[in-house]
C-alpha cells in the first residue's frame, strides 16, 4: 500500500505478452483422469443409466474413495462432497492418481475430527467432474469424448449418482453428509431429496440457492473458456500439449479466485506491489497480485478439464433447493437430519446472510456459526482448527 514512493509511469512496451503462466511446462489440452491413467486409491461404481433432468439418459460410472471400515450395522458411514475443483481424493498424498494432496487432510483421518478409526469414509468424484467419474472427458456413444456435447447437469443429478453409489455400496443412511461451496450444494440436496438418509448433515460456505450475484461471477468464466479458440466447441482433447483452452480456464479460474479470496487480504498481502524486479507501471510487467492469479491459473490449467469446469459450473447456477418444490424455505423444512450451517465471516461470494436463511430454515439447526478468516471463501480449506473443532463436537 505504498503511495509516494511509487515511480512514474514509463512508456507503454508495444504489444502485450501472454499469459505468463502459459510459458513453461506444458499444459495438456486437457488435464482429465482418462481410463489408462494411474488408478491411486480410486475405486469404481457403475451405477448403471441415469436420466438426467434435462431428459438425457447416459451410463453413470462414479469414482470414489473411502477410509476406515463400514461398521457390520451399516451405522457409520460419512459421506464428504467435494467443491468445484476438488475431487475424491479428501486426504492423503499427491501421487500417482491423485494430481493433488488431499483437500480436507486436516479434518478427515486418524484421530482427526472426522476420525477414520471410528467412521467410515465415502468420498466420490462428482458427476460430470474430471477425476473418473463420467464428465466431458469420458466417452461418448460414439467412442469419442462427449465434449461440448455432454448434457446439461444439475446439482439433483450429481446427488441422484450419488444416491446410487450409496445404493451400490449398502448404505442406507449417512451419520453425517459434509461438503463446503458447490460440495455444501449437493449436502442440502442430499436432505431435501432423501431426508430419511441423511442423519446429520454440515453444509459450510454455502447457500440454498444460487444467488444472481454468484450467477454474475460465473458467467464471465464460463464466456472465457467458450470464447478461448483453443476450446473448439469442447472438441480438443486430441489438440496437442498446448493448443487447448488452457487460457481460457486460467481466466476462468483467475476470476474464481479472486472471489475466494477477501478484499482485504489481497489489499494487505499483496496491495501495489511489484512482483519482483517487474515494473507494472507501463514497464509490461505485473503486480505481485497479478502474479499471484497467474500462479493459480496455471496450476488449475494444469490438473483440471475445462469442459468439466463449464459443466459443474452451471450445475452449480441450476442450484436451488426449492425449485420445484414450494421455494427454499418449504424444501428446507422438509429435512428431518441434524444440521449443521457454517459461513465465512469475510466470505463475499457465499455470503453470511445465505448461511443464516439455511440456519434458520433447517428444522434440525441450532443457528449459524461463523468462522473467522482473513481468507474469504477459501476459509473453509484454510481454517482447519476453526473448522474441524465445529465438525468434531457436531459428530459428538
Ligand atoms: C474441495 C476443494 O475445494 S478442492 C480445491 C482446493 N484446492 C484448490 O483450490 C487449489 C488452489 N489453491 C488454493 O485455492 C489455495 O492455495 C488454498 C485454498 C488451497 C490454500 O490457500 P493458501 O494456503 O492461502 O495458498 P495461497 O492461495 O496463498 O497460494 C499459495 C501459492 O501461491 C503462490 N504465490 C504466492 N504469492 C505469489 C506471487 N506473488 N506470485 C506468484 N505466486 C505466488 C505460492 O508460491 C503458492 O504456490 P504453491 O501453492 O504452488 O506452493
Ligand atoms: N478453492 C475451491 C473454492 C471453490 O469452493 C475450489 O477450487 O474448489
Amino acid at each position: 500500500m505504498q503511495t509516494d514512493t511509487a515511480p512514474a509511469p514509463t512508456a507503454p512496451v508495444a504489444g502485450r505478452r501472454a499469459p505468463v503462466w502459459a510459458a513453461g511446462p506444458a499444459v495438456p489440452a486437457s488435464a482429465a483422469w482418462r481410463e489408462g491413467d494411474p488408478v491411486g486409491r480410486r475405486q469404481f461404481v457403475d451405477i448403471g443409466d441415469l436420466t438426467l433432468e434435462c431428459g438425457v439418459t447416459l451410463p453413470v460410472r462414479v469414482a470414489y474413495e473411502t477410509w476406515g471400515e463400514l461398521s457390520p450395522s451399516g451405522d457409520n458411514a460419512v459421506l464428504v462432497l467435494h467443491a468445484l475443483t476438488g475431487d475424491s481424493h479428501v486426504t492423503g498424498p499427491a501421487g500417482p492418481g491423485h494430481p493433488t494432496a488431499g483437500w480436507w487432510d486436516s479434518l478427515v483421518g486418524p484421530g482427526r475430527p472426522i476420525d477414520t478409526d471410528r467412521w467410515f469414509v465415502v468420498a466420490p468424484n462428482v458427476l460430470g467432474g474430471c477425476q473418473g467419474t463420467t464428465g466431458p472427458a469420458s466417452t461418448g456413444p460414439d467412442g469419442r469424448p462427449w465434449g461440448g456435447r455432454f448434457p446439461f447437469v444439475t446439482t439433483r443429478d450429481q446427488v441422484a449418482a450419488e444416491i446410487a453409489v450409496a445404493d451400490a455400496l449398502g448404505i442406507d443412511s449417512w451419520a453425517l453428509v459434509v461438503g463446503a461451496s458447490m460440495g455444501g450444494m449437493r449436502v442440502l440436496e442430499w436432505a431435501v431429496t432423501a431426508p430419511e438418509r441423511v442423519r446429520a448433515l454440515a453444509a459450510i460456505a454455502t447457500t440454498a440457492q444460487s444467488s444472481g450475484d454468484q450467477i454474475a461471477w460465473a458467467h464471465p468464466q464460463l464466456e472465457a473458456i467458450r470464447s478461448d479458440p483453443g476450446w473448439n466447441g469442447g472438441d480438443y482433447y486430441d489438440l496437442p500439449e498446448g493448443a487447448g483452452p488452457h487460457i481460457g480456464l486460467g481466466i476462468a479460474r483467475q476470476i474464481a479466485h479472486t472471489t475466494y479470496r477477501s478484499p482485504r487480504e489481497l489489499d494487505v498481502r499483496f496491495g501495489r506491489d511489484a512482483q519482483d524486479v517487474e515494473e507494472p507501471l507501463g514497464g509490461g510487467g505485473r503486480y505481485a497480485v497479478q502474479s499471484y492469479l497467474d500462479h493459480h491459473a496455471g496450476k488449475l490449467a494444469r490438473r483440471f478439464d475445462a469442459n468439466s469446469y463449464l459443466v459443474l459450473t452451471e450445475s452449480m447456477l441450476s442450484h436451488d433447493v426449492g425449485r420445484g418444490r414450494g421455494g427454499v424455505e418449504e424444501a428446507l423444512g422438509t429435512v428431518t437430519g441434524r444440521a449443521l450451517v457454517v459461513a465465512v465471516d469475510t466470505d463475499r461470494l457465499y455470503l453470511p446472510e445465505q448461511s443464516e436463511r439455511m440456519a434458520a430454515g433447517l428444522p434440525g439447526c441450532d443457528g449459524m456459526h461463523l468462522i473467522r478468516s482473513d481468507f474469504g471463501h477459501d476459509g473453509f480449506l484454510i481454517e482447519a482448527e476453526q473448522v474441524g473443532t465445529l465438525v468434531r463436537d457436531f459428530l459428538g
